[in-house]
């Protein structure tokens, strides 16, 4: 199966490396054009796939084209590319904010899948949010969630979730990269060399959401878990509730996923 990327940005790398690492697909079956040329040679380069600044030279060779464009870019890439992509060749955009109804205006013919990924697809660890448009049949639903579970997790969900998943999941990786880098730092405020405080930090958010994913269990049940009576943790945990760390968060969602749909209606 081949499968394309129009755009070869962070998400497509990431989902490249992904596909590539799980071996759901070979380099050969993989093909990216990104208007960069030395994007595209670092792409062929760094995983093997048929990079091109020019995606007409592939297009009619794809099972699946994954439109990885920015949403301003959007528009003029999807006509440069529309006449030239086969009736049955399952289109899957990523792109924030970009609505089925908005993709099924050029894509008239095709199935088209939505799907909000997030970059940990790089390593397996991706969650990916799939929404199937009015022409996209069960098997190509089936489809896209395998190549999305292959790369971590994948849930099918209605499109109007979609603005709420770009906010938490989509956007996510980027707030838990500023709580590591804000723990490292902490490390280091506190006497600890920086790579072995990024270590720590990293380890423990990831030993964290294993745990609350492996065991079912509540999180607020697993910081009990964690909170000593009169300890250490509890300490902390008192700074971050007057500091208004759980408000922060939700309104970092809130403010993402408002942004997600103020896209979808430009
Ligand atoms: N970065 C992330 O964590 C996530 C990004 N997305 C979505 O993925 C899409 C891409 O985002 P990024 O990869 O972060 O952006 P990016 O800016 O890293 O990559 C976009 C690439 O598209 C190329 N490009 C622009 N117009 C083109 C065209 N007509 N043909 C070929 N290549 C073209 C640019 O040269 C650039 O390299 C966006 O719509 C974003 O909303 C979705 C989920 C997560
Ligand atoms: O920040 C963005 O717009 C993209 C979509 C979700 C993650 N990155």
């Amino acid at each position: 199966m081949n499968i394309g990327f129009i755009g070869g940005g962070a998400m497509a790398e990431a989902m490249i490396g992904g596909i590539l690492a799980n071996k759901l697909f070979t380099p050969d079956e993989v093909y990216v054009s990104d208007h960069k040329i030395k994007r595209c040679e670092q792409l062929h380069t760094l995983y093997g796939a048929q990079a091109a600044v020019n995606a007409s030279t592939f297009l009619e060779k794809l099972d699946i084209v994954v439109l990885a464009i920015k949403p301003q870019a959007a528009q003029a890439a999807i006509e440069s590319i529309v006449k030239l992509v086969n009736a049955d060749t399952i289109v899957i955009s990523v792109i924030a904010g970009l609505t089925l109804k908005s993709l099924e205006t050029y894509f008239v013919q095709q199935p088209v899948v939505r799907v909000m990924p997030n970059t940990p697809v790089a390593v397996g660890a991706g969650m990916s949010a799939i929404a199937l448009g009015k022409n996209a049949s069960e098997q190509n639903g089936k489809t896209v969630e395998s190549i999305f579970n292959a790369v971590g997790k994948a849930v099918i969900l209605q499109e109007s979730a979609i603005d709420a998943v770009t906010g938490l999941s989509g956007s996510g990786p980027g707030y838990v990269f500023v709580m590591i880098d804000a723990l490292a730092d902490a490390g280091v405020n506190a006497g600890l060399p920086r790579q072995t405080s990024i270590m720590l930090a990293a380890q423990t958010l990831l030993g964290a959401a294993k745990m609350v994913l492996e065991t079912g269990e509540h999180p607020a049940v697993l910081r009990d878990k964690v909170t000593s009576p009169g300890g250490t943790t509890i300490a902390g945990i008192h700074v971050l509730e007057q500091k208004g760390v759980r408000a922060a968060l939700i309104d970092a969602v809130e403010a993402a996923t408002n942004k997600s749909k103020a896209m979808g209606k430009s």
